[in-house]
């Protein structure tokens, strides 16, 4: 029987205002590294706030094959990861999702031998694994990639990492958190230089460190980690997700409403609230974990350059390209993160948007209005930047390519529903050999 292949496509019929409070969930990027993280422990985890998303299955389903034991319940997990029974990940699994393969570096530390398949992800640019594999040779594994399989193992009578002092040629995220995973049970001190900054590796070292790790500086470029022997059991809470506030704060200002977001981290929005605040949206942030967006009189154009954090997040924008397309006049939104992330404009030139690509660069004249049509998705934030720009476009627009929405949103379309957008999701799963 052929695999069934997910054609439910998103009808939204746009061009009505959106009102309400809406939920944020724990974060995709802190959920599925932290997922991995647990098999650092030798007891069980609780993990809380985590989302309902189809790479958080999919993560769940690698830990099961590697022998750990879980149980879900709301948006808490358990996870009995005493026994690790394998270090072969499985491939059609790992190729999924990106996340997974950042788990070579906790299996490694606790087994001393890792079989890990190259990752899968949104197809955003080529990817490569270089700074992981360099980094855990530094700290003595012996590493070769062999038909999709990145083998590695650590020589020697004891099997356990070494200390090392390794500078990252790039902020990469995944490196910092597969080799501050690694120099956790290492022997000695691990120095990362040049380390990613981003909130989902600081809320993984608090978790790491909630189980007994002695990490210091996560959240600079230079984090310091001194092996320990073991680490205990921890019950952890998970950050909001600040791709998904930053969505929904898009989604209010695109359709002019009014919405309430908690619980957030203004302080992980810092660029994106700017960038909303500079082209005319008026956000407010009331207490410490709720934001306002409030309608605008008009919007302004901007520019735009993704960078690693605390620079303007890559995630955040295809989105904000569908916000900048009924902004009055030009912007420039140059993606400088990932080599192939703007695929997204020729499908929000099918809804009546004004933009060329030249390189990793976006020039986006501002029209009056945006019209419904039929369009498609092909990572995970192109399709939220469709959904985005479809809540706005006079009539109905029909995105497919929900697999990468899902992969990333918690509900996204039931969450938009009870704000009273009109969007409904029409599902026809179809096997191979129909379609
Ligand atoms: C699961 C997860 O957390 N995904 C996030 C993570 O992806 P991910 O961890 O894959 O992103 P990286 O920060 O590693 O990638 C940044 C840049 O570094 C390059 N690079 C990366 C690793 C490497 O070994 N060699 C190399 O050259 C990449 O090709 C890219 O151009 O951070 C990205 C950047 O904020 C986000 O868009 C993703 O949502
Ligand atoms: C690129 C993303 O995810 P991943 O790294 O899981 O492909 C994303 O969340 O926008």
């Amino acid at each position: 029987m052929p695999p069934p292949v997910d054609s439910s496509v998103l009808q939204i019929c746009g061009g009505h205002t959106l009102h309400g409070h809406v939920r944020i969930s724990g974060a995709k990027n802190s959920a599925l590294v932290i997922m991995a993280g647990v098999l650092l422990c030798s007891g069980d985890c609780r993990i809380r706030n985590v989302p309902l998303l189809a790479d958080v299955e999919r993560m769940g389903q690698v830990l099961s094959a590697l022998g750990l034991s879980l149980s879900r319940e709301g948006d808490i997990l358990d996870v009995n990861a005493r026994e690790i029974s394998t270090s072969k990940a499985p491939y059609e699994l790992v190729t999924q999702l990106r996340a997974s393969f950042f788990a070579i570096g906790p299996i490694l530390a606790r087994l001393g031998v890792a079989q890990m398949p190259l990752p899968g992800g949104c197809a955003i640019g080529a990817r490569p694994v270089d700074l992981h594999v360099r980094g855990l040779q530094a700290m003595g594994a012996e590493v070769q990639i062999e038909h999709g399989i990145c083998n590695a193992y650590v020589p020697g009578n004891n099997n356990r990492l070494k200390g090392a002092k390794i500078y990252l040629d790039t902020p990469s995220v995944g490196a910092t958190e597969t080799l501050m995973m690694a120099a956790t049970l290492a022997d000695g001190e691990t120095i990362l230089e040049n380390a990613a900054r981003e909130p989902e590796v600081v809320d993984l070292a608090n978790f790491c460190n909630s189980m007994g790790a002695k990490i210091q500086g996560a959240g600079t470029s230079t984090i310091t980690i001194t092996g320990v022997e073991k680490l205990h059991s921890t019950d952890y809470t998970i950050i909001p997700d600040r791709i998904e506030t930053g969505t929904f704060l898009l989604a209010g200002a695109i359709t002019r409403s009014e919405l309430l977001l908690s619980p957030v981290a203004p302080e992980h929005l810092i660029p994106v609230i700017a960038k909303l605040r500079e082209i005319g949206i008026p956000i407010v942030e009331e207490g410490k974990d709720c934001l306002r967006v409030l309608p605008a009189e008009k919007l302004k154009a901007t520019d735009i350059d993704t960078l690693p954090h605390p620079g303007f997040p890559t995630d955040m924008q295809a989105p904000f390209m569908s916000l900048l397309t009924l902004a009055e006049g030009d912007s420039i939104i140059n993606e400088s993160v990932f080599e192939n992330r703007l695929r997204h404009a020729s499908e929000l030139n099918r809804l009546g948007a004004d933009i060329r690509v030249k390189g990793n660069t976006a020039f986006v004249r501002g029209v009056p209005m945006l019209s419904g049509a039929p369009v498609i998705g092909t990572d995970l934030r192109a399709s939220a930047a469709l959904v985005i720009a479809g809540l706005a476009a006079e009539g109905q627009t029909s995105i497919q390519g929900l697999n990468h929405l899902d992969r990333g949103y918690d509900r996204l379309d039931m969450k938009l529903q009870q704000l009273g957008a009109k969007i409904i999701r029409v599902n026809e799963v179809l096997t191979d050999a129909e379609s």
